[in-house]
Order: C-alpha cells, then sequence, then structure tokens
C-alpha cells in the first residue's frame, strides 16, 4: 500500500534529512512514527502525501508517486499538520468549504468526534481555543475516512483528558483499508494505541516493529531490585524501584510501556536493534 525505497530527501543538499529509508506500510494499521526532536518525521510525512518531494529513491503511495500530486491521490491522502491557522469561519462553513475534497468524507462521524471531544457546536473557529481547534481538526481528518492518514504531532497542545479522547477517537475509527500515521516525540501519548512502531534515527528508519512481535522479544517489568531482573537491557528509577526492560526468555507477557521501549533503543541500539534483525 505504501512502499518507500532508498528514499532520500533534503531542504538543502549540505544538510540530509532522510537517507536510504525503506519502509513497507500496510492497510488497517496505526503506525506510531517516533523520533527525537528535528530527526525529520515531519519531513516524512510530507514526503509521503507529496507536499516535500525525495531527491532520490521511490515514494508509492496508494499506487501513486505523490509529488505528481494526482487528484485522485490527494482526495485519498489526509495530513494533520503541527501547526495550523484556522480560517475565520463557523464549524459549518469549515466542513462545506473542505469536505468536499474528500468523496468519503462522513458527516455523521465527524459530528461524532466533535461529541467525543466536548467541543461547542456553535462557536466560530478563532473563538475556541487552540486545543479545540485542534480537536475540530483531528475530527475532520478522521471524518475524510481518506486511506492514509497522517498525523503530525497531534497531542501537542491537548490536555491529559483530551489525549484519552484522542485515544478512544483514533481506536474507535481505523478501517481496514486504511492506514493511520502518528508522529510523535511525546512517545507516552500512544500507549495502547498503535499497532506498530516505526523509529526515525539518524536520518533513517532503524526500527519497524509490530507491538506483539516487541513484547514478545522483551519484557516490561517493575522490580525492587535489578538483581531480580534476567538479561536486563534498559534500566530506570521507578517510585518503588526500578522499571526494566529485559530480553524475554521466559515468554513472560508483559504490557509495553511505550516510553521505556523508546527511551531503550536510543540509548541501548546495538543490544536492542540485532534482536529485530536490524
Ligand atoms: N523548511 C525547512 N528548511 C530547512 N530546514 C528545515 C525546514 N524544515 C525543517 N527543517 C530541518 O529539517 C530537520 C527535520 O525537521 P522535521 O520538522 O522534519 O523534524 P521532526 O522530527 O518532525 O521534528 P519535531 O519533533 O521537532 O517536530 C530539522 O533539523 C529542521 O531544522
Amino acid at each position: 500500500m505504501i512502499s518507500l525505497q532508498h528514499l532520500h530527501f533534503a531542504y538543502n543538499k549540505a544538510v540530509p534529512i532522510l537517507q536510504d529509508v525503506n519502509l513497507e506500510l500496510s492497510p488497517g494499521r496505526i503506525y506510531g512514527l517516533l523520533g527525537k526532536n528535528g530527526v525529520g518525521k515531519s519531513s516524512l510525512m510530507y514526503n509521503m502525501c507529496g507536499l516535500l518531494f525525495p531527491s532520490s529513491g521511490s515514494c508509492s503511495v496508494l499506487g501513486h508517486t505523490p509529488s505528481r500530486r494526482d487528484p485522485a491521490f490527494l482526495q485519498q491522502v489526509c495530513l494533520l499538520p503541527e501547526d495550523f491557522e484556522m480560517p475565520a469561519m463557523s464549524i459549518d462553513q469549515y466542513i462545506r468549504l473542505y469536505a468536499p475534497f474528500y468523496p468519503a468524507f462522513s458527516s455523521d462521524a465527524f459530528e461524532g468526534h466533535l461529541q467525543t471531544f466536548g467541543i461547542p457546536r456553535q462557536q466560530s473557529l478563532p473563538a475556541l481555543s487552540h486545543g479545540q481547534q485542534k480537536k475540530v481538526l483531528i475530527s475532520f481528518t478522521l471524518a475524510t475516512n481518506a486511506r492514509l492518514i497522517l498525523m503530525d504531532e497531534p497531542t501537542n497542545g491537548l490536555d491529559v483528558p483530551s489525549k484519552r479522547q484522542f485515544r478512544k477517537v483514533i481506536a474507535g475509527s481505523l478501517r481496514e483499508d486504511q492506514s493511520i500515521v502518528i508522529s510523535t516525540h511525546q512517545v507516552k501519548d500512544l500507549d495502547s494505541l498503535i499497532d506498530e512502531v516505526l523509529i526515525l534515527e539518524d536520518h533513517r528508519i532503524i526500527l519497524q516493529e509490530a507491538i506483539s512481535s516487541i513484547t514478545e522479544k522483551l519484557s516490561f517489568r517493575q522490580v525492587m531490585s535489578l538483581e531480580e531482573t534476567e538479561a536486563p537491557i534498559y534500566s530506570e528509577g521507578a517510585l518503588k524501584g526500578y522499571a526494566v526492560v529485559a530480553v524475554n526468555r521466559k515468554a513472560e507477557q508483559s504490557r509495553m510501556d511505550m516510553e521505556m521501549f523508546f527511551n531503550a533503543v536510543m540509548t541501548e541500539k546495538e543490544k536492542i536493534l540485532p534482536l529485530f534483525n536490524r
């Protein structure tokens, strides 16, 4: 469905941003694109939707080359940008203006998402707070039913209850023929939401792995003392004892802690990546 092969990208030839990026994304999955600030997550998503063009390599999305910006492609892809400015109009006017770009747009889904987020329906867009405006945009993006949905730092500016609502709205709206890519450096926000992790580091995707495969190979535990853990790879001091990521030698079942996993990969790449044949 989405295939990037040996993709290179730079804003300026002297400063490469993406180098030899290889990525295959399938329908019916929610991907978490993780990486530190400035690593190139937005640039990668903009390449996927045709707002930026690769300098070399190939990018095929839903059978199209995004850089050609065919209308048949654009109506199947929707990007929620990190920064935005809302036009001075009502929510209804916004929908009348922008929904026609997306033939599969669902007004019912849009209304449902607004309700979940508790958005005051009659307010004009500029009268809403930035967080509320973002919720309108999230609702719109999901209601497009585009086959590829790209969300750039969607939880920035949302308070804690809204982040929960965000997870609920996303989890309830994925269709079988749709892929959702959510980029964030606020890794915790994606806990129990995503199917697969993509980690961008050193200009390329260093890891693409399903959550189920991560918890098969690694265990996530709280322990009082590090001696209690067999094969620890990474640990952090916790309220009581330590939070530990260890090699899962005994096929233990544990719940993945996204932030711990990300920190573990960032600090112990040479121990973790070989577990995933990287
Ligand atoms: N228009 C631009 N011109 C030149 N350099 C840019 C431009 N936009 C971004 N960059 C640089 O490209 C790099 C990658 O930026 P990008 O926004 O893709 O990273 P990111 O991973 O999304 O960051 P963040 O997590 O902070 O949003 C950064 O070093 C940034 O300074």
